[in-house]
């Protein structure tokens, strides 16, 4: 059997003296997942873990081979996270962002420019970051998710404040990343998603399949 793409190990986060994850065990394998849950359950929690953006005790190996805790740049290189509310400095403009990633991340599956226009943020992207409104933002933050040549990419939220001609487009966009790149995505949501998907839930301190 192939290695997961995701691999959960005695995941344990808390914030200060409360637990709020204890994931014993947790395998993903390649696939378009939603993670399901009420405010507060630990969705965000969970993708700053899977992001290794915060401390955690456990580990999370990535297809078999990188290890979050001892690996952390090659992993984070290969693991993308678009925050459900993006904060950037407000003097910093899209452009500015769009460099510094593809800098960092190094060539795209797909052409930035091209998604730029996909995504219809040229009109704004060379404006400070200051000047957008929330979904300008949320758009701004999905293309840079969509940068470098990850193995996974999570999405907090990425339904809210999106426009609803810019839903079809971000499932467009994820529909090709996952069948021609081979992305595992993860994506948190508080609504029912449509069927077919694979669905995981915050249920007590752990995330389960349903
Ligand atoms: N930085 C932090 N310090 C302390 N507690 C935190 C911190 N961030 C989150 N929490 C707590 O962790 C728990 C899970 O929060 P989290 O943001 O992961 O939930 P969520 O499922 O994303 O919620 P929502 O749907 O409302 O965004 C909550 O009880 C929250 O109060």
């Amino acid at each position: 059997m192939s290695a997961p793409i995701l691999h959960l190990s005695h995941v344990i986060k808390a914030y200060h003296d409360t637990t709020i994850l204890e994931i014993p065990d947790l395998r993903l394998t390649y696939g378009v997942y939603w993670l399901l849950g009420g405010n507060g359950a630990g969705k965000t929690t969970t993708m700053k873990v899977i992001a290794g953006l915060i401390p955690f005790s456990g580990d999370i190996i990535l297809n078999g081979t990188v290890s979050c805790s001892k690996q952390p740049v090659q992993y984070r290189r290969l693991v993308n996270y678009a925050e459900a509310e993006p904060l950037y400095p407000g003097f910093i403009t899209g452009s500015d962002l769009v460099a510094l990633y593809v800098k960092t991340k190094g060539p795209g599956f797909k052409d930035v420019e091209k998604m730029i226009e996909l995504l219809g943020v040229s009109a704004f992207i060379h404006q400070p970051v200051s000047s957008y409104s929330s979904g300008m933002l949320k758009k701004v933050s999905l293309l840079l998710a969509f940068t470098g040549q990850p193995q996974v990419i999570l999405l907090d939220e990425p339904l809210i404040t999106l426009d609803t001609q810019s839903l079809p487009l971000l499932y467009t966009l994820v529909e090709e990343f996952h069948q021609q790149y081979g992305v595992t995505f993860c994506i948190t949501s508080h609504q029912p998603v449509t069927a077919g998907a694979i669905q995981l839930q915050v249920q007590g301190k752990n995330i389960v399949k349903i």
